[in-house]
């Protein structure tokens, strides 16, 4: 029976493809063999010795420590592009909150009070503090086109607006789904430079933290409009604060609020609501819980953060999955090991991504615990698993 430790709410169309014969899942489990979590903090939490895989229902996983699982040959999934729909319709949204001053002309009209026809006086005099600006023509430049990025892009071209992008590393699979009509930055400052609205779609990491600081701030167009609905961190708070309260930039509207920001009048804060639609949920919670389902059973690795991608039909061996360093001669000392201990290799598939390498091994015989130990004890061994069984045929396909 494998148990699955959930950190999170995770979307019960997702947590149905766990079969009950199989799988427990429980909000509380001393030894999981894996857990699904959304954006609970896990950094400083004590990982448990039977942990094997973590399941991110989600894009960022900033949350998670990734660095310490992975030496530990620990994959942690993620399920890329599930939720993007759901981020870009709120960005959208986000543009018009800010170009027409929607929360604030909202705030406004509740706090009317009289009869009907002052509250119409009022209206129409009031009103004319709330006059925003449209769309087309202006300019929105787009940092990150992964995911979220291209279709915020694509969608901002249909509302008429250019579009300005920067990706350093962007993917063959993103520049495919990017329209041609996006124009290329060249670096971010070029992007601030050109942009009305300026959209952040990048992961949380060293490189990104304090993008928009006090200095790029003040070298941006005047009155732009900035979105983050990327990750607190991003944005420096008290630096975009300076710049809405000296009239530079018009509006900040950000997933992420915060003491300084979720009063400021020209702050519109969600409460981190990016991915909060029924269909981005159960996306999420299908797509990650059929990786680690994969992994699991199969020891297959696919959208994994910090693993090469695996996949190896399987074809009625003994499996073994291996994760190591990666370094020379490891498959060497594996195939050995195994050699040695009498087992003939059916099927083999080495991979590696970073320092990380991962070896799947079919064998034709049963693996004593002598032998699993032998392999975990060889120098740079991160991991060892012998993945019982096979997957029965229809359940395969399902998938
Ligand atoms: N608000 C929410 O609820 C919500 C929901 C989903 C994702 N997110 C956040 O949005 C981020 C992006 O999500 P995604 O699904 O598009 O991820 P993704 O991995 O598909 O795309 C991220 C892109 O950013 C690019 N990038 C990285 N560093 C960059 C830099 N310095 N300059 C320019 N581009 C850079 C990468 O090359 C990649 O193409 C996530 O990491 C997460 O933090 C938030
Ligand atoms: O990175 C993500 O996928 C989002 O920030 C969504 O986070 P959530 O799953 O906690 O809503």
């Amino acid at each position: 029976m494998y148990k699955i430790l959930t950190l999170n709410n995770i979307a019960l169309a997702g947590l149905e493809r766990l079969p009950r014969d199989r799988y427990e899942v429980a909000s509380e489990f001393q030894h999981p063999d894996a857990i699904l979590v959304r954006s609970h903090a896990m950094h400083g939490m004590a990982l448990p010795d039977t942990l094997k895989a973590v399941g991110r229902a989600g894009a960022g996983v900033n949350n998670i420590p990734v660095a310490e699982l992975s030496q530990r040959g620990i994959p942690v999934f993620n399920a890329p592009g599930a939720n993007a729909n759901a981020v870009k319709e709120l960005v959208i949204a986000g543009m018009l909150l800010g170009a027409r001053n929607i929360v604030q002309s909202w705030d406004f009209a509740r706090g009317l009070e009289g009869d009907d026809e002052t509250l119409h006086r009022q209206t129409e005099a009031g009103k004319k503090n709330f006059a925003g600006f449209e769309l087309p023509g202006r300019t929105l430049g787009v940092v990150g086109l992964g995911a979220i990025g291209v279709k915020v892009a694509n969608a901002a071209l249909a509302l008429g607006m250019n579009v300005v992008g920067f990706d350093p590393d962007i993917t063959v699979q993103r520049a495919w789904q990017l329209s041609s009509q996006v124009q290329q930055a060249t670096s971010v400052d070029d992007l601030f430079a050109r942009s009305d609205f300026i959209t952040l779609h990048v992961p949380l990491v060293e490189g990104t933290r304090g993008l928009i600081s006090a200095q790029r701030l003040r070298r941006m167009r005047e009155e732009v409009v900035i979105l983050n609905f990327s990750r607190q961190g991003i944005v420096d708070d008290e630096a975009m604060v300076e710049a809405l309260d000296s009239g530079r930039a018009y509006a900040y509207i950000c997933d992420f609020p915060t003491n300084l920001l979720k009063n400021h009048p020209r702050v519109v804060t969600l409460p981190h609501l990016g991915a909060s639609t029924r269909e981005a949920e159960e996306n999420c919670a299908v797509m990650v819980v059929d990786q680690v389902r994969d992994y699991l059973e199969n020891g297959n690795i696919h959208n994994s953060v910090n693993f090469p991608e695996v996949s190896m039909p399987r074809n009625g061996g003994v499996r073994l999955g291996i994760a190591n360093a990666n370094t020379p001669n490891m498959v060497g000392q594996i195939s050995t090991a195994l050699a040695e201990a009498g087992l003939n290799i059916i099927d083999m598939l080495n991979k590696s991504r970073g320092e990380v390498a991962y070896t799947l091994i079919d064998v034709d015989n049963e693996v004593s615990a002598a032998v699993l130990e032998r392999i975990g004890a060889i120098s740079g061994v991160l991991a060892v698993r012998l993945i019982p069984g096979t997957v029965p045929e229809h359940e395969s396909e399902a998938r």
